[in-house]
C-alpha cells in the first residue's frame, strides 16, 4: 500500500473513533440525567407520602380562617376555624395497595399496617365502657362526640349482646369490637341495656370493672321523641294521648305505665337494679339536654371519667342553626362539616298540654328519687 493510502486509512479510523467515543460520552451523559431525574423524582414523592402521613398523627393543629357552610356565626364576627387532626385512618386509604389478603389490615382501614410496621398489633377486646343508654336520649351523639377521641374506639352499631344475642357467647361479641392498641379504650352503645333486667349482671360477669355511661333526658320529652319515631315507621299509628293513658284519654289521668315510652322514662327503677351489680362510681349520668347546649363541657365530663387527656373540646363542633343541634367539624371517615343523620332531631308532634303535665306530674317523684340516687339534679320540669 502506498504511503498515501496508508495516510488516508488513519486519518478515516481516527474520524471513526472519534465519532464514536462522542456517541458513547452522549449515551452516557443521557443516561446519568435521566437517571438522576428519576432518583429525584422518586425522593420528592416519598418525602411528601411522609409528610401527608406525619401531619396526620401530629397534634400540633393548623389554624385558618374559614367556616362550614353553615356554621353558626355571630353577625360581623369572623370565626377562627381550628382543624385538629382526629384520626390516623381514611385519609390515603386509595394510596395503599395489599399484595394479598394476609397483608390486609385487621378491619380494612390503613392504619393498621402502619401499626404494624411500628410493631404494635391491634386486637379485639371486650368493651371496657358501655353506653347503656336510655334510648332517645342523645347515645348516638355521645358515641360520635366521645369517639373523636383517637383514645376510643367504638363498634359503629349497636351491637345487642347482652339484650338479644346472649346466647351466641362472648367470643362473638368480642369480634364484634374494633380492633384496639394496648391502653385504647373500647366501646359499644346499646341503650336498650339501661331497661333490660338480666343486663347488670351479665355485664357484671364479663367484667365487673365495666364503666357505664348513661345519657338521660328530660322522660316526658324522651317519650315524645319514643313515640315519634315509632309512628314514623308505622304508618297510621294512634296517637300519642291515646297510647300514653289508660282508657285512651289523658282525661283518665290515669298513665299507662306498661306502654314502652313511658315505662322507660322510670329511671330510678331500672338504676335501681345497676346498683345492685355495680358501685355509683363506674357509673356516669350524661345530661341530655346539655349534650345539646354544649357538647364540649358534657365531652370533658366524659373524658374525665374514663381517664383520657381532654382532646375534643369546643374546637370539634359547631352549631348548625338550620338543625338546631350541634355538629360536628369533622370526624374520621368524614373529612368535611356534618351532622348526625335525619332520625337524630326529628321534629315531634304536637301534644295535648294537658296530657303533658299529666306525665310531668307522674313523672315528678321517680325524677325526685333519680336525682337523690345519683346526686345530680337534673332540673326537669
Ligand atoms: N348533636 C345532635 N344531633 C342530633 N340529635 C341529637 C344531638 N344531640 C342530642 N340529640 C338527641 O338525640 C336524640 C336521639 O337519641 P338517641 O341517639 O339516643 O336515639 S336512639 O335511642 O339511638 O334511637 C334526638 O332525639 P329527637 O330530637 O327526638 O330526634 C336528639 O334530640
Amino acid at each position: 500500500m502506498s504511503r498515501r493510502n496508508l495516510d488516508f486509512s488513519w486519518r478515516i479510523n481516527k474520524k471513526s473513533f472519534a465519532i464514536t467515543v462522542g456517541l458513547c460520552v452522549s449515551v452516557l451523559y443521557l443516561s446519568y440525567t435521566f437517571n438522576f431525574c428519576l432518583l429525584s423524582n422518586l425522593n420528592r414523592t416519598f418525602r411528601q407520602q411522609r409528610s401527608r402521613f406525619l401531619s396526620l398523627i401530629t397534634p400540633s393543629p393548623k389554624t385558618f380562617r374559614s367556616e362550614p357552610k353553615d356554621a353558626f356565626q355571630e353577625p360581623g364576627k369572623q370565626t377562627v376555624v381550628r382543624f385538629v387532626p382526629l384520626t390516623w385512618g381514611g385519609v390515603f386509604e386509595s394510596d395503599w395497595k395489599f399484595s394479598n389478603e394476609s397483608e390486609k389490615p385487621v378491619d380494612g382501614a390503613p392504619k393498621y399496617r402502619f401499626l404494624r410496621q411500628q410493631g404494635l398489633r391491634p386486637t379485639r377486646k371486650f368493651p371496657d365502657t358501655l353506653i347503656i343508654g336510655v334510648k332517645k336520649g342523645g347515645t348516638r351523639a355521645l358515641l360520635e362526640f366521645i369517639r373523636l377521641h383517637p383514645d376510643v374506639r367504638a363498634a359503629g352499631s349497636e351491637v345487642h349482646f347482652f339484650d338479644r344475642f346472649y346466647s351466641k357467647g362472648l367470643q362473638w361479641y368480642r369480634h364484634h369490637m374494633p380492633p384496639t392498641l394496648e391502653g385504647q379504650v373500647t366501646m359499644e352503645k346499646t341503650p336498650s341495656y339501661f331497661v333490660t333486667r338480666e343486663v347488670p349482671q351479665r355485664v357484671h360477669q364479663m367484667n365487673p370493672a365495666t364503666k357505664l355511661l348513661v345519657v338521660v333526658r328530660d322522660p316526658v320529652t324522651r317519650a315524645i321523641s319514643d313515640y315519634t319515631q315509632a309512628a314514623s315507621k308505622k304508618p297510621g299509628m294512634r296517637r300519642f294521648e291515646e297510647l300514653a293513658f289508660l282508657n285512651g284519654s289523658s282525661g283518665s289521668g290515669l298513665v299507662d305505665t306498661s306502654w314502652g315510652p313511658v315505662k322507660i322514662g322510670v329511671y330510678a327503677r331500672h338504676l335501681e337494679r345497676w346498683l345492685q351489680c355495680f358501685s355509683l362510681n363506674q357509673l356516669l349520668f350524661v345530661s341530655g339536654e346539655r349534650l345539646i347546649v354544649d357538647p364540649a363541657a358534657e365531652i370533658a365530663r366524659v373524658q374525665d371519667f374514663l381517664g383520657l387527656k381532654r382532646v375534643v373540646t369546643e374546637k370539634h363542633f359547631y352549631f348548625n342553626s338550620t338543625k338546631g343541634f350541634p355538629c360536628l367539624m369533622k370526624s374520621e371517615g368524614h373529612p368535611s362539616p356534618h351532622c348526625l343523620g335525619k332520625t337524630k332531631g326529628r321534629n315531634h308532634p304536637h301534644i295535648d298540654p294537658v296530657a303533658v303535665q299529666r306525665l310531668r306530674e307522674f313523672y315528678r317523684p321517680f325524677n325526685a328519687r333519680f336525682y337523690q340516687l345519683t346526686g345530680i339534679n337534673f332540673g326537669w320540669p
